[in-house]
């Protein structure tokens, strides 16, 4: 196990005018991350998000809870979890003057590594990330994307195992978002890292995370692949188009002797949710076709993670950052 914590929490002392009040940020956690996973962490703004990702790398101290991180206990033992961990914060860490390879090399340094160590690193990273040619350039002279990637570089130059990313693709363009994407997938394949990533994009942990951690004011409210969480919440939609209205009585019947519910007609329309649509369909098909149930068109849909989000938490995320 990379990441085990049990009960993870995180209270902050503010002001709200005069009267002093605790604010829960994160309410006691449970996170196991196995080596090699790319976790997704979610949730709407103000979640738990970051607070949860600072104590996991040791910036932050938690109220209450245990964590052992790559291996060290994250209490006792705090040096060694930052030696072996990366992290990319949201904001970015590169100073604008300084030319991108020097960057590089005082991370490195940072990390105890020598000058020719992440060097030679550096560069290897230049190369991987898409980045030839930019050595000597000012990360400020850079584009969005590149300079992401630049980010990605500097917390990846001591080679640490488990890679912390927050928010990676926000700000970033469609194109420059795919086009990173592939790169942290290439982490887990090529270098055999383990990546635990939070975001406010669906679609990017559909797309890239093997799991994902669902987090709503302060607790985990789910935890399991992109592909479990979306038919355990909605199910798979079914919608038969009929050629004939006359026909709906029997389609309908049907349809409900899937057992997903009660059908929903709408005119020649006849949909219903159910668990697993493949292996639904081809029975239907024949059924349908035995009772002489003609159809004009047949549609299937997935559910999206937006419809597991809203049905969990009950709002949506921010999707616009
Ligand atoms: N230093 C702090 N002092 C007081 N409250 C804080 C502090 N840091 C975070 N909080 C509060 O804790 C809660 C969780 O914040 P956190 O930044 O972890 O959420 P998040 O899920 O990362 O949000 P976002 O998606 O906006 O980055 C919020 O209510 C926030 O206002």
């Amino acid at each position: 196990m990379v990441i085990h914590a049990r009960g993870l929490a995180r209270t902050f002392d503010t002001k709200r005018g005069r009267e002093k009040v605790a604010v829960k940020a994160v309410a006691g956690v449970d996170i196991d991350v196995e080596e090699g996973e790319i976790v997704g962490f979610l949730g709407p703004n103000g979640a738990g998000k970051t607070t949860t990702l600072r104590m996991l790398t040791t910036l932050l101290k938690p109220t209450t809870g245990t964590a052992t991180v790559a291996g060290f206990d994250l209490a006792k033992d705090a040096i060694n979890v930052r030696k072996s961990i990366g992290y990319v914060s949201q904001s970015g860490s590169t100073a604008s003057e300084a030319r991108a390879g020097e960057e590089i090399v005082d991370h490195g340094l940072l990390y105890g590594i020598s000058a020719a160590q992440a060097t030679r690193r550096g560069k290897e990273l230049f190369e991987q990330l898409e980045l030839d040619g930019m050595w000597s350039r000012q990360p400020k002279t850079m584009s969005g994307g590149q300079r992401r990637r630049l980010d990605i570089a500097m917390g990846l130059v001591h080679d640490p195992k488990l890679v912390f990313l927050d928010e990676p693709t926000t700000g970033l363009d469609p194109q420059a978002r795919a086009n990173l994407w592939t790169h942290i997938a290439d982490l887990r394949t090529k270098r055999g890292s383990t990546v635990f990533l939070t975001t406010h994009y669906l679609d990017e942990a559909d797309a890239l995370c093997d799991r994902i951690l669902v987090i709503d004011h302060g607790s985990i409210v789910a935890s399991d692949t992109p592909d479990a969480l979306k038919r355990q919440v909605a199910g798979d939609l079914i919608e038969l188009v009929l050629h004939d209205e006359r026909h709906v009585p029997t389609a309908a019947s049907q349809l409900a002797a899937i057992g997903g519910g009660e059908p929903v007609i709408d005119g020649r329309v006849v949909s219903i949710r159910v668990p697993a649509a493949g292996t639904e369909l081809p029975p239907l098909l024949r059924s349908l076709d035995a009772a002489g149930v003609e159809l004009a068109a047949i549609e299937v849909r997935r559910p999206t993670l937006d419809d597991v989000f809203l049905t969990m938490t009950g709002r949506s995320l921010r999707e616009d950052v």
